[in-house]
């Protein structure tokens, strides 16, 4: 069964038509990209499967269960992550207490006394920022990181809910080229590693490329093209629309060298 169904989602702003019949599925531990020019429906198709917004029409399921216009909380409770959003870190806390935090919603805990968070599963907070290569770090205040290691503690922080399915809007915005290919490879092998389902938006190509299983191609609002990257590489559409020739050349050389041993 797939984990995530989502089926002819509509989404109209006034005129526009933001989302027009979109219907993709996801299966655990895939890695699916969304991509597509500005004002595609990219976000509008990512805030329809995390509840913040509603479809006009059309049906979104996790693991077999109707999700379609449910409160992002309640979304978030059935197993569906956000990652790389700037508020889900504390900058005056540490890294572990950073994910520690995370740690005790899952658990349903109240937050109230943040003195207790210090001690509450602190173990387990160690083993998540070990896992990002953020352990040595653990308590440095979140402030004095660098931007790609606050990307990779907000990455800890979303498995810290244990999430069936992981909501990447733009992972490596602002990050340098060799970082980005860094933190997309570790954000890709965790997922596959735990069976987590990841949709991913994402503007830098070698990325897509590089990681995606599939790719899924948008264009005002309209899925154009749906495969693996060597199907919507060939794509003539795609290439005409969106890719051109040089994203294609660049496309293929990043999907070397991820391959690469
Ligand atoms: N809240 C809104 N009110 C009115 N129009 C909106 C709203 N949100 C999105 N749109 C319009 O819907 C279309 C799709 O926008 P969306 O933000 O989903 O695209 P996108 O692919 O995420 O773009 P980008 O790559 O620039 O983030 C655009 O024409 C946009 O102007």
């Amino acid at each position: 069964m797939s984990l995530l169904v989502v089926d002819r989602l509509n989404k109209r702003f006034g005129g526009v038509s933001a989302a027009k019949d979109v219907s993709f599925s996801l299966a655990a531990g895939e890695l699916l990209a969304v991509i597509g020019p500005n004002g595609a429906g990219k976000s509008t198709t990512f805030g329809m499967v995390g509840g913040q917004l509603a479809p006009d029409s059309g049906t979104v399921a996790l693991a077999g269960e109707a999700i379609t216009g449910l409160p992002p909380r309640e979304i978030w409770r059935k197993g569906v992550g956000r990652t790389f959003q700037v508020a889900q870190t504390f900058v005056s806390m540490t890294v572990a207490e950073n994910v520690q935090m995370a740690l005790v919603s899952r658990n349903g805990r109240t937050r109230n006394l943040v003195a207790d968070t210090r001690a509450l599963h602190r173990e387990e907070a160690l083993a998540l920022l070990d896992g990002v290569g953020m352990r040595a770090d653990a308590d440095r205040p979140v402030s004095e990181l660098a931007y790609g290691d606050v990307k990779r503690v907000e990455l800890a922080i979303a498995l810290a809910a244990e999430p069936k399915l992981l909501l990447m809007d733009e992972p490596t915005a602002g990050m340098a080229p060799k970082e980005r290919a860094g933190l997309m490879g570790l954000a890709a092998r965790l997922a596959r590693e735990r069976g987590i389902g990841v949709l991913f938006t994402e503007h830098d190509m070698d990325a897509v490329f590089a990681h995606a299983d599939r790719i899924l191609v948008l264009v005002r609002g309209e899925v154009i093209a749906a495969g693996t990257p060597e199907e919507v590489r060939g794509d003539e559409r795609v290439k005409r629309v969106y890719l051109g020739e040089t994203g294609v050349k660049a496309a293929l050389r990043a999907r070397r060298e991820a391959v690469a041993p």
